[in-house]
């Protein structure tokens, strides 16, 4: 069944935070976007609620004003993927992801996968290191370079590939900037208020830091989610960052 895109305008908003919507349940998820206004963030739907609600989540935020970041973050063969990217596209979302350590080949085919959409194709960003992730994580994996080196080699790649970004750790902002230009996406998680626990977090910045370090999208999750009154730290976030409604 082909769906119908929703919406075809993107919401305009100047805040760059993204709220990840990261909820065992559609209630409480709601609740909290019903006290929230799309001009002070975009919403992320990750693999938690992706899975248990499905598109129909997806569609539900669209329909209240809502900018909706894709994270599903797929790797895979190039025509799986590419037809993955296609489905997120087809559901009028405004940004998917792909692992760019699924290659060349994969993210090529992906971006093709966007071509017929034109300009109502959403924005095409690969992750380069988890921002879970420190060198030792990295060594594991039998990788002896640091996790920015390694994030700036996979952003190379993406860059070649036609992508629009990457998601990468604010850490290392400045210095993709200066290698990649401005017109590159940055998108970083990994943001901690002052005060807020890191949690799995590994490569951290404040969201005034990220800001100044020059970060696009800031992905902002648990610090929202499971404060005491979510929709007040958004605004304080955004008040902080000279941002929002
Ligand atoms: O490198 C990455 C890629 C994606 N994420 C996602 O962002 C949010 C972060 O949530 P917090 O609660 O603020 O830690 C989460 O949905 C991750 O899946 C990431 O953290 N790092």
């Amino acid at each position: 069944m082909t769906s119908t895109p929703l919406p075809t305008s993107r919401a305009v908003t100047a805040s760059p935070v993204v709220v990840a919507l990261d909820y065992d349940n559609r209630d409480k998820a709601l609740a909290f976007v019903d006290r929230i206004d799309p001009r002070d963030c975009r919403l992320k739907v990750g693999k938690e609620m992706f899975t248990l609600f499905g598109p129909q989540l997806v569609r539900d935020l669209q329909q209240r004003g809502f900018d909706i970041f894709l994270d599903l973050k797929f790797h895979d063969i190039p025509n799986t993927t590419a037809h993955a990217v296609k489905a997120a596209a087809d559901l009028g979302v405004w940004m998917v992801n792909v692992h760019a350590s699924g290659g060349a080949r994969m993210m090529t085919a992906a971006k093709e996968a966007l071509s017929s959409f034109g300009s109502d194709a959403p924005l095409l960003i690969a992750v380069t290191v988890l921002t879970s992730m420190e060198a030792s994580d990295l060594q594991d994996l039998g990788i002896n370079t640091s996790p920015a080196e390694y994030a700036e080699r996979l952003a190379r790649l993406t860059q070649q590939c036609g992508l629009d970004g990457v998601v990468c750790s604010a850490q290392e902002a400045v210095r993709f900037k200066r290698e990649l230009g401005k017109a590159f996406k940055l998108v970083t998680p990994g943001i901690r208020p002052l005060g807020s626990a890191a949690g799995d977090q590994r490569r951290i910045m404040t969201p005034e830091e990220a800001q100044l370090a020059g970060v696009d999208y800031m992905v902002i999750g648990r610090p929202v989610t499971q404060s005491a009154d979510p929709a007040a730290t958004l605004k304080a976030i955004n008040a902080s960052l000279g941002k929002g409604a």
